[in-house]
């Protein structure tokens, strides 16, 4: 099959969040099972100056887009970066080549409507004029919940086919690309779309639900998000939108890429280890205490905390159990940005209790693995989370998750007293208090050393490999086409 994805991030080139690993490991995987792809991503400068793309790059074709009542131009650069993947860059410097991919760390950047009309209406371009003529455009997220609408128009327009079906995968609803409604006459679409059963979104526009309403088929990353999000509690306000195509709805848990994400073979370690022979999870662990300032000695628990700081993830309910950190003989780990506030938050009790926590407050790729292998328990008290990787990165990782009881985290982690002889970690409420709780029996776990022991060995023994969600895309693409 010709398989097209459209996204604004792909790891290992440019990277935010989890979206980048997904699209970066799907991608690959589909390409190893002989799938024709081809990747659309806005040409960032972190991705031209990439020192994998950069040798590769060839410059193709100079783009004219039309954008309302003028035309910008732009041009595309591709690279092939395995057998059966090709990776086309949408280039326009005024857009994309800035230090980060949607803001300068305070806020967004004011112009990321116009930036993501541009790349989705350039990605249609580009299938138009090289003929691509896909069995499937894939879009992720709301950077690319328009191009459904745009790549329809324009085929009627130009009286051509471009893509047999259309699918766009929510990773997460809270980002919806809303933008003011009078910059809606840049996309060149029928007015009609700007109301009610179109776009509009409270008086905005909505690229998010542009997506769900108009790709043929919508996917989530997890089934259990696949159903909270037509509840009113996870649907942010959206779930009536998110109803209106239940029919059309799947949850397909996303996997970990084992290429990168193994710790017999992860070259980011100090140490590699298998559930086998743990030997090398020791050397990891007293270098992530090394590199936090700690004794390397010490041998009591250790937490370990890598996400994006919002409160998404639940930062709030980790600063809320200071008293925890205070009282107990334990060390806690985080590496994360994001948030001023909770940055702020995090960095004053790394300045409280400097002998216990320790805080790092940057993306870090290398870090987030040593993170992973070198800690006892993985804590992760999201509010909600679509699918979430880390708890099963920690798992692969031997670090026992503490996760909350939401989402993919349900679909992930099984909690070690509601299923005794399956458990692979520590299920709670997101509140302080479930928190709290999952915190005391963490130390009680830790204590029975040969019971903390058989669910780290369960954990490690999960299959989360992508070659098992590629699988189920691919059966999900096979049936679009029936
Ligand atoms: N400071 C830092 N340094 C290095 N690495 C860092 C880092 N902060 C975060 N990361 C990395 O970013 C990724 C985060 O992935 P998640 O899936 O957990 O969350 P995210 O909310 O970004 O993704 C959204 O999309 C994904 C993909 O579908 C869903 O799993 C998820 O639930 C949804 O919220 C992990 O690989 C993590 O290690």
């Amino acid at each position: 099959m010709k398989i097209v994805h459209v996204a604004s991030e792909m790891f290992p080139y440019v990277k935010t969040g989890g979206l980048a690993d997904v699209v970066g490991s799907l991608a690959r995987a589909l390409a190893r099972k002989n799938h024709e792809v081809t990747v659309f991503l806005p040409g960032y400068r972190s991705v031209l100056e990439h020192p994998e793309v950069e040798p590769l790059l060839r410059r193709t074709r100079r783009l004219r887009i039309e954008m309302g009542d003028m035309f910008m131009t732009g041009d595309v650069r591709v690279f092939s970066p395995a057998p059966n993947l090709t990776v086309h860059l949408i280039c326009r410097e005024e857009f994309f080549d800035r230090k980060a991919p949607y803001g300068n760390g305070e806020r967004d950047y004011e112009d990321n409507h116009h930036r993501f009309i541009f790349f989705c209406k350039a990605v249609v371009e580009v299938m138009r004029l090289t003929n691509l003529d896909a069995d499937v455009v894939h879009g992720h997220d709301w950077q690319t919940g328009l191009l459904p609408l745009l790549l329809r128009a324009t085929e009627q327009r130009h009286r051509v086919n471009l893509a047999m079906h259309t699918v766009h995968t929510i990773h997460n609803l809270a980002f919806q690309g809303l933008f003011p409604m009078k910059s809606f006459y840049r996309t060149n679409l029928p007015t009609e779309l700007m109301g009610i059963d179109g776009v509009e979104y409270y008086g905005q526009a909505s690229m998010m639900k542009a997506g769900i309403l108009f790709a043929d088929r919508i996917t989530t990353v997890s089934p259990q998000y696949a159903e909270e999000i037509q509840t009113s509690d996870y649907g942010c306000g959206l779930d009536g939108v998110v109803q209106l195509r239940a029919d059309d709805l799947l949850g397909i848990l996303n996997g970990i890429d084992t290429d990168t994400w193994n710790p017999a073979t992860d070259a980011l370690l100090p140490g590699n280890f298998s559930a086998a022979d743990l030997g090398g999870r020791k050397l990891c662990r007293s270098e992530l205490l090394k590199k936090a300032g700690f004794d390397p000695r010490f041998s009591g628990p250790v937490f370990g905390m890598v996400c994006r700081l919002t409160e998404q993830k639940g930062v709030q309910l980790l600063l809320a159990n200071r008293a925890f950190f205070e009282r107990e003989n334990v060390r806690l780990i985080v590496l994360g940005s994001g948030d001023g506030l909770l940055e702020e938050g995090m960095q004053e009790l790394a300045d409280a209790l400097p002998d216990k926590v320790y805080f790092r407050k940057v993306l870090d790729e290398k870090f987030s693995h040593l993170v992973e292998a070198g800690s006892d328990f993985f804590v992760m008290p999201s509010l909600f989370e679509p699918c979430g990787l880390n708890q099963m990165y920690s798992q692969a990782y031997g670090a026992v998750p503490i996760v909350t009881r939401v989402g993919g985290l349900i679909d992930t982690v099984t909690d070690i007293d509601d299923e005794p002889a399956d458990g692979t970690g520590i299920l709670i409420e997101p509140t302080a208090a479930g928190l709290a709780g999952g915190l005391e029996r963490a130390l009680d776990l830790r204590m029975d050393r040969a019971a903390y022991d058989a669910v780290q060995q369960r954990g490690m023994g999960r299959d989360f490999s992508w070659e098992k969600a590629a699988e189920v895309y691919d059966a999900f693409y096979e049936e679009l086409g029936a």
